[in-house]
């Protein structure tokens, strides 16, 4: 997951191969708490691992129920059964409506005192509907903030009040589906005696959302019979029952974002999108057909879609959104690629949710140049048809997954221009991973994976800060000089001598190199060699090989290999010079050599490993002068290097300056 600040996306261009989804949000939570209220233990395969199912799983815990963590994908819930829950309770909900809603309604009808609390915005998103019906019902249930708003209390640590449930439980439906999905998840457990009747009031939105509560709840035991979509009943006696095992379905909002990706750039066998297919019991699966009419060329089977480019540009759209909330929202990027404008209706519900999304994307979308009118309740968006249109936006997220997730698709722009993604972190709560899938399966215009190279001297620090810069912009860090290290250890194990005559023998070596870099760590075949390859004896080794043109020719491809998306820092000797000749930006960082020796000297010691400074000091200007004075890229600044002298800079004002140079050649206007 990329937890940097931004993300900028290069310029995207084709996209092909598989992805794996994780699992449904909607679905996960659901599913937990099923089986928390359900007698015995229930295994949950494919579980979503998410901000919004970890506040689920931490409130089960903290009401009693046993979480076991089987792997990062499976969990196992032992459920409440008929026990009452620990009490009292206090419940962080973050900003996940998928558990508060339903945590809500079954909690107001157990025994026990709790609060229900969660991040800033979720105390403006509204449940007073839900309130009002649990009232109607008898529940204790308190604001603690604004009336219509959590944070919530409920007081019943002395008994439940007696259920006023002869005449039907009235929940409105026209604002969220999940008040009703919390109702029909919480209300088995009154339904002992007698059947209990929920009346819907006013137009049921989102009727997708509830089919899944519906489907969910049969698999627990529970047969809700269904009025067309006003009435509910479920039936007396009613007891959930755990299915022993269940997995979770892949998202299918989250699919929307790789359809919308094979439909703009799907080239060859297009996008295949494992763990959700045309038979989901998602409503969002219906963004097929949408795609379809936009004209994405989609075949499914059970578990899988697969999604190629169809008509070009895509055609514009006219729809009633109503059933595909989520999803909708990657209609309106995909709409600045079509050929007219587009119309998404019956969306007034993006109000509520993680922010207040028909603001904002119109916002984030006029970012880019487009025409949008935004409507109590409508999108209308014009394309944007010729590369001059568009802009090179900075996409502020508003802390919702969807929209950063879907304005990654504006990176196939014909303008080539690169989408900053403001707090790329926001997507954990559906889809940790979802900038790494993506790259999996998208390519970069040509020359646009962006490279930073770092040349310099020993100790001068270009491998601390190159790997700092490469942190803050969640790129792929190349230690140029660990491969020539690696190479010289590997042939020291070999048993050759460094010299010319053993030449061929090393840049075979070098062509086979079996590294591997893990973090932190790097491995040659089976052993961690991260501390071998840093002895000073290694390093001159290392220099003395790198003279050998065979064997920097043996390792041009493995270095090539790490320029990757979203983009590389490679420090070196000949970033800039050779390997990567036309980065856009390209540094030669030094330090004086009294400084540099200081520094390695302050290095191994706290290493534990004794060093004398002036021994240090020889010894790096002895290999500087080898790597400046060898025939083959030889180390000196690219013409077009910018200079970095640091001997008076610390460390992270050094990682400033390079951050600032970067950031004058994005063309993103500066933060005003
Ligand atoms: N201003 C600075 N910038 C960068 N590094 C610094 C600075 N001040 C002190 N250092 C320290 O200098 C030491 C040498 O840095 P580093 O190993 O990154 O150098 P290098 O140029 O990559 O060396 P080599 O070429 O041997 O791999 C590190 O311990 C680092 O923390
Ligand atoms: N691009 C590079 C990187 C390194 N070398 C040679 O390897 C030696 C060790 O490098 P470190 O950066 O890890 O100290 C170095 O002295 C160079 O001779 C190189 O030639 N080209």
């Amino acid at each position: 997951m990329y937890t940097t600040d931004f993300l900028d996306l290069p310029a995207l261009r084709l996209a092909g191969g598989s992805v794996r989804l994780p699992g449904s949000k909607s679905i996960s939570n659901r599913v937990l708490l099923l089986a928390a209220l359900s007698e015995g233990t229930t295994e949950v395969h494919d579980l979503l691992a998410s901000d919004d199912t970890a506040v689920m799983l931490d409130a089960l815990a903290a009401i009693g129920c046993t979480v076991e963590h089987v792997d990062a994908r499976t969990v196992r819930i032992t459920g409440l059964g008929a026990r009452a829950p620990r009490s009292p309770a206090k419940l962080f909900l973050g900003n996940a409506g998928t558990a508060m809603r339903p945590l809500t309604a079954a909690l107001a009808l157990m025994l026990g005192d709790f609060t229900l609390s969660g991040v800033p915005r979720m105390h403006e998103r509204p449940i007073g509907d839900l309130v009002d019906a649990l009232r109607q019902l008898g529940c204790a249930i308190d604001y603690l903030g604004q009336p219509g708003y959590p944070p919530l209390s409920i007081a019943q640590g002395g008994g439940v009040p007696p259920l006023q449930l002869a005449a039907p439980i009235q929940v409105r439906g026209d604002v969220s589906s999940q008040f009703l999905t919390a109702l029909l998840m919480a209300l088995p457990l009154a339904a002992r005696e007698q059947d209990v009747v929920i009346e819907v009031v006013g137009e049921l939105i989102s009727k997708p959302y509830i089919e899944i509560t519906l489907a969910l709840l049969a698999r627990f035991g529970i047969a809700v019979q269904r009025q067309g979509w006003q009435r509910f009943t479920i039936a007396a006696g009613s007891r959930y029952r755990s299915p022993g095992s269940i997995h979770v379905e892949a998202d299918a909002s989250s699919a929307s974002y790789f359809i919308a990706l094979g439909a703009l750039a799907g080239s060859g066998d297009g996008v295949r999108i494992e763990g959700v297919g045309l038979d989901s019991i998602q409503g969002d699966i219906r963004f097929v057909d949408a795609a379809r009419a936009m004209g994405a060329q989609v075949d499914g089977g059970d578990n899988w879609l697969q999604v190629r480019r169809g008509s070009w540009p895509l055609k514009a759209i006219a729809l009633d959104c109503n059933h595909i909330p989520d999803a909708a929202m990657t209609l309106a990027v995909m709409a600045l690629y079509a050929d007219g404008p587009s119309l998404l209706t019956n969306i007034a519900s993006w109000r509520v949710k993680e922010t207040d999304r028909l603001a904002a994307m119109a916002c984030e979308l006029r970012k880019l140049g487009a025409t949008v009118e935004e409507g109590a309740d409508f999108l209308r968006v014009d394309p944007l048809p010729a590369a001059a249109d568009w802009r090179a936006a900075r996409i502020h997220t508003y802390d919702d997954h969807r929209i950063a997730m879907c304005f990654s698709l504006a990176a196939f722009n014909p303008a080539r221009l690169p989408v900053r993604i403001e707090d790329p972190r926001c997507v954990a709560k559906t889809f940790p991973d979802y900038f790494e899938a993506l790259f999996s399966v998208a390519q970069a215009q040509s020359g646009a994976v962006p490279v930073i190279c770092i040349d310099g001297p020993t100790a001068s620090g270009k491998g601390t800060v190159a790997s700092l810069v490469a942190q803050r912009l969640g790129y792929a860090f190349l230690d140029s000089g660990a491969l020539y290290r690696a190479t010289a250890l590997a042939a020291a194990r070999a048993g050759l001598v460094m010299e010319p005559g053993n030449e061929a023998a090393i840049a075979v070596i070098a062509r086979q190199l079996p590294i591997r870099f893990d973090g932190e760590r790097i491995w040659l075949a089976d052993e961690d060699v991260s501390e071998a390859l840093r002895l000073e004896a290694t390093g001159a080794d290392a220099s003395r090989i790198s003279a050998m043109a065979t064997v920097r020719t043996a390792l041009l491809d493995l270095q090539h290999g790490f320029a990757r998306l979203p983009g590389l820092v490679a420090d070196g000797r000949d970033m800039g010079t050779v390997i990567f000749p036309t980065a856009p930006l390209k540094v030669f960082m030094t330090a004086s050599a009294a400084c540099r020796a200081e520094r390695r000297h302050k290095q191994l010691i706290s290493k534990g490993i004794d060093a004398k400074i002036d021994s240090l000091r020889a010894d790096l200007e002895a290999r500087d002068a080898r790597d400046q004075s060898r025939a083959v890229a030889p180390l000196k600044p690219a013409q077009d290097a910018l200079l970095l002298d640091n001997s008076t800079l610390t460390i992270e004002e050094t990682v400033a300056q390079v951050l600032a140079w970067w950031q004058e050649r994005q063309p993103f206007a500066p933060v005003g």
